[in-house]
């Protein structure tokens, strides 16, 4: 397939809304793709994206999980097929999902986060959504279960993208897109009611511009729903983590729930309202038979999981909702 087929299967039907002057920049993002594929590593992922079996999807929930069919909607053959080819795009972070009987045990139990913050956000109902970092899209599907009217996620990394169009494959038509792109490459739009970005904030190198760009695609009194890393104190307390983090490289900084709202004030936010504090569990984010490398029980202090191998305050999570003002 080439960039710009691959392109028109993707947003076809996004060309004559109110992205289609933005989508205009993705072909040339996409050819990207396939230029610097030097091990043939895409192209490889699409090959297999286009064997995986059809299978009518029978009952769907978004609701309360991410489930298309189950066990019985195919015989265990084409499941067998299913759970090969999904394999294939390991590792899977962000899930589970459940696939005509196939149960992607994902290395995040990406629904938690949603179970603590779907009870505090404005209703999505016939909302247009945007979720910036989405992963491989896991809350995409949850917001569609909410019934928002079009859903939109970006995210950079090109697995996720396939392992989104995998899942779409087998979901169907549905007005839930992935857009292969860094927020940084977005124009501001001011055309979301409500723009969730989760587990990113601390990878940006500067918070406030990303705030600001998160604002920008917001429409006027549009809400902001903000997850991240932070850290136990007050109005002046911001961790900037060194060369690593948990082992993650790329971690910038970590605020306190009270300094991050003192930054959304400034930015121009009102009603900053910390809905959920928790820290996360081993039994949240773990190593699986679908990701098989380390994971949160390998980045603790093993005699102490208060803190992380480094010695900060173990992974801390806050879920903020904000308005545009
Ligand atoms: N510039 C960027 N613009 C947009 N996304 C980016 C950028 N850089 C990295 N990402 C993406 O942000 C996501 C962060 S993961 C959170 C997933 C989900 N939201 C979750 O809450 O489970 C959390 C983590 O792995 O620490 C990854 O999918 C990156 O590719």
């Amino acid at each position: 397939m080439t960039a710009s087929a691959l392109f028109h299967t993707c947003y076809q039907d996004l060309l004559n809304g109110p992205l289609s002057h933005w989508l205009n920049t993705l072909p040339q993002q996409m050819d990207s793709w396939y230029r610097d594929d030097l091990h043939g590593e895409f192209k490889k992922w699409q090959r297999l994206l286009g064997k995986l079996p059809q299978v009518p999807p029978g009952n769907i929930d978004l609701r309360e999980s991410v489930t298309v069919g189950d066990a019985s909607s195919t015989d265990p053959y084409t499941q067998k097929q299913i759970e090969g080819l999904l394999r294939q795009f390991m590792p899977w972070r962000k899930g589970p999902y459940f696939i005509h009987g196939v149960h992607i045990d994902t290395e995040w139990r990406s629904d938690w986060k949603w179970e603590r913050l779907k009870s505090h956000i404005e209703p999505l109902k016939g909302k247009q959504v945007l979720d910036v970092g989405c992963g491989s899209g896991y809350h995409l599907w949850r917001m569609y279960g909410e019934e928002a009217a079009g859903v939109y996620g970006i995210d950079p990394t090109q697995l996720f993208f396939i392992q989104f169009m995998a899942v779409k494959h087998f979901l169907g038509e549905a007005p839930v897109h992935f857009l292969p792109l860094g927020i940084e490459q977005m124009q501001p739009l001011k055309a979301f009611d409500t723009v969730f970005s989760m587990g990113v904030l601390y990878h940006r190198k500067d918070p406030m511009e990303f705030l600001n760009q998160l604002k920008s695609q917001l429409v006027k009194g549009g809400q902001l729903v903000l997850e991240t890393l932070i850290v136990d104190g007050d109005e002046q307390t911001v961790l900037m983590a060194g060369e690593r983090y948990a082992q993650m490289r790329n971690v910038w900084f970590l605020p306190s729930t009270s300094a991050l709202i003192v930054w959304l004030k400034r930015l121009g936010f009102s009603d900053c309202k910390v809905v959920d504090e928790s820290v996360t569990s081993t039994a949240e984010q773990r190593t699986t038979s679908w990701m098989e490398s380390h994971s949160l029980q390998d980045f603790l202090d093993p005699d102490d999981h208060t803190k992380t191998i480094e010695g900060y305050p173990a992974p801390k999570r806050a879920v903020i909702i904000a308005t545009k003002n």
